[in-house]
């Protein structure tokens, strides 16, 4: 569904992502982690076009999408969420989801969105109530908004910016659960970025894992954990020994 060659981004002399390569198949939950400056972000961001590629190609169902608008990428079936929520606060929660609706996929039709975003709050367990308001959204729901918006666009591919960080552990559960619910139930592809690890790694079936910007391993989750290169990255070189290390991160990877 996604193959992605080559990807570089530089911001000025400084080499965000360099030369990332990777595929996502249809139906896949693919998890993106990384320490914070690795780069998920800047992909997210060239994957969905609000950053034009240095170099490299990304295709989507067979077509190149590197470089286009995030409306058109938007409109062929790329929706996404972002880490911090910032919704409309004039706007009801539905109306919020509407406009997500009535913006993506290239629907110019109220009563399509509005099905839409039926749809969707139903999907992630918001109110569908026309009047209800974001202000009484605590952090799990903005993210369940955040999640409603980005499934009214009708992706085929999501890629979600979760941060599950401010969220309490049984939140955690239920929004990794959540994910995994919408690749079952609706078929959406996902690749999902996030940093605490032990939550992803129980839901994704493969992992890809960033540093400074270039891809250090990829597999599947209890394989990854065990990756020496992982374990530095995470737990740093000084670890009493590599075994306390490998088991530590599949504790924290929960495999
Ligand atoms: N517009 C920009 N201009 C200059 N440098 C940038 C820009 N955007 C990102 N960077 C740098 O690129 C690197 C990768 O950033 P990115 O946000 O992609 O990392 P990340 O893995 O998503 O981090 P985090 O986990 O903190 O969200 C960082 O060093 C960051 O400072």
């Amino acid at each position: 569904m996604l193959t992605v060659e080559g990807l570089v981004k530089r911001f000025g002399g400084f080499t965000a992502v360099n030369n990332v390569s990777f595929r996502v198949e249809q139906g896949e939950i693919l998890g993106l982690i990384g320490p914070n400056g690795s780069g998920k972000s800047t992909i997210f961001n060239m994957l969905s076009g609000t950053l034009t590629p240095t170099a490299g190609s990304i295709l989507f169902d067979g077509a190149e999408i590197a470089g286009k608008a995030p409306h058109r990428i938007i409109n062929s079936g790329i929706g996404r969420t972002f880490q911090i929520p910032r919704p409309f606060h004039r706007l009801t929660i539905f109306e919020n989801v509407a406009l997500a609706g009535y913006y993506g996929q290239g629907r110019h039709s109220r009563s399509k969105a509005d099905e839409a975003a039926e749809r969707a709050l139903r999907m992630v367990g918001l109110p569908t109530d026309r009047h209800a308001s974001v202000d009484g959204l605590g952090a799990a729901g903005l993210k369940k908004l955040e999640l409603a918006k980005a499934l009214a666009t009708g992706p085929k591919l999501l890629l979600a910016d979760e941060s599950l960080g401010g969220l309490d552990e049984h939140e955690m559960d239920q929004a990794a659960d959540m994910l995994r619910k919408i690749r079952d139930e609706l078929g959406i592809t996902i690749i999902w970025v996030e940093h605490i690890m032990g939550v992803l790694m129980r839901v994704v079936d493969r992992v890809m894992v960033l540093d400074h910007g270039e891809k250090i391993s990829e597999g599947l989750p209890s394989v990854v954990a065990s990756d020496p290169r992982v374990i530095e990255v995470y737990l740093g070189t000084d670890a009493d020994s590599s075994q306390a290390a490998a088991a530590e991160a599949r504790r924290r990877a929960g495999v």
